[in-house]
């Protein structure tokens, strides 16, 4: 395959995939759109330190620990395009990379996963309820100080098993991945946005080529056929918001962003990392200044004293 300028990229586009379920499905959705935009793609299989590692995420070093080993490869060569969950991917531009397209976006929302169609308001007190994310368990001691919040790490089959075989009572999981990897079923209550924002970028997903691949190739081309522009608007201002307070994946930092027909709204929310307390600022203006807006919102929320709750 050569591109418009006559380069040759290959005769198939390689997207490189972590080896979880939620992982393939993601890939292999972004890799059905680029077949229907006329590009033939192949997954190539990769493990990252965040999938084989079962230390909490924070002990990790949060940020950056799923998508590392994809941009290693992709900067060596190894594949031609890697789909992250936006969620997990550093804010901070990698050198040499750029996101190409993000699809439109599933739904944002938590999700609570319990026994017995339990929801947050009819959990017993103390009931055990699992997540490894600093900000679901603030929002967890907020929204119900009686629960018993359990650190836990593993994919998605596996922290529905902590409440499938009765060591936990519920695990709150992202609704998207839930419904990307077919099992919506294990959802007990969804955890409206206004409330209970979701992690900045949840829900979205990001595909990532080289730069030099970026203008003029078959690949740019079909990314730009499955790019999403209110879904890159949104995600956009969630992401400057994170960045302005210079808090990673895992601070205790919720946002929520929407595009459609011209207006851009963000919200976020930071929260003591013990619960009990949280502030909440927001803004609304165009798509294009996006990042501005993000920015604006972190600037109301530091000013508001939540920059204590998210240092360290
Ligand atoms: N940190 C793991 C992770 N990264 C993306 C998703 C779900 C899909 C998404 O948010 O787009 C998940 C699992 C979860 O939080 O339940």
């Amino acid at each position: 395959m050569t591109d418009t300028a006559g380069r040759h990229v290959g005769t198939v586009a390689r997207i490189g995939t972590r080896a979880s379920r939620l992982a393939r499905t993601q890939t292999q959705t972004v890799a059905a759109a680029l077949t229907v935009a006329g590009l033939a793609t192949e997954l190539v299989p990769m493990t990252s330190e965040g999938d084989r590692n079962r230390a909490s995420l924070a002990s990790l070093g949060g940020t950056g620990v799923f998508a590392a080993a994809l941009r290693t490869a992709l900067l060596a060569g190894e594949c031609d395009a890697v789909v992250h969950s936006l969620k997990d991917l550093p804010t901070t531009p990698h050198p040499g990379l750029v996101v190409a397209a993000t699809p439109v976006r599933e739904d944002a929302r938590d999700a609570l996963c319990a026994r017995d169609g339990l929801t947050l308001a009819t959990l017993p007190p103390g009931a055990r309820v699992g997540t490894g994310s600093p900000r679901r368990a603030a929002q967890l001691h907020t929204a119900r100080p009686d629960l018993e919040v359990v650190d836990i790490r593993g994919n998605v089959d596996t922290r529905l098993g902590f409440v499938a075989d009765g060591e936990l009572d519920a695990v709150i999981l992202a609704a998207a991945g839930l419904r990307r990897i077919g099992r919506a079923d294990a959802i007990t209550a969804e955890l409206d946005l206004d409330t209970w924002p979701g992690a900045p970028g949840q829900g979205a997903l990001a595909v990532e080529i080289r730069e030099t691949d970026a203008t003029g190739t078959a690949l740019a081309a079909a990314l730009a056929g499955i790019h999403d522009s209110d879904a890159w608007a949104a995600v956009t201002a969630e992401r400057a918001l994170l960045a302005a307070l210079e808090a990673g994946c895992a601070a205790p930092v919720g946002a929520t962003a929407t595009a459609s027909d011209g207006v851009l709204t963000v919200s976020g929310t930071a929260y003591r990392p013990g619960g009990g307390e949280s502030r909440t600022a927001a803004a609304t203006g165009r798509p294009d200044e996006a990042a501005a807006l993000g920015r604006a919102v972190a600037a109301d929320l530091l000013a508001a004293g939540a920059g204590a709750w998210i240092a360290g």
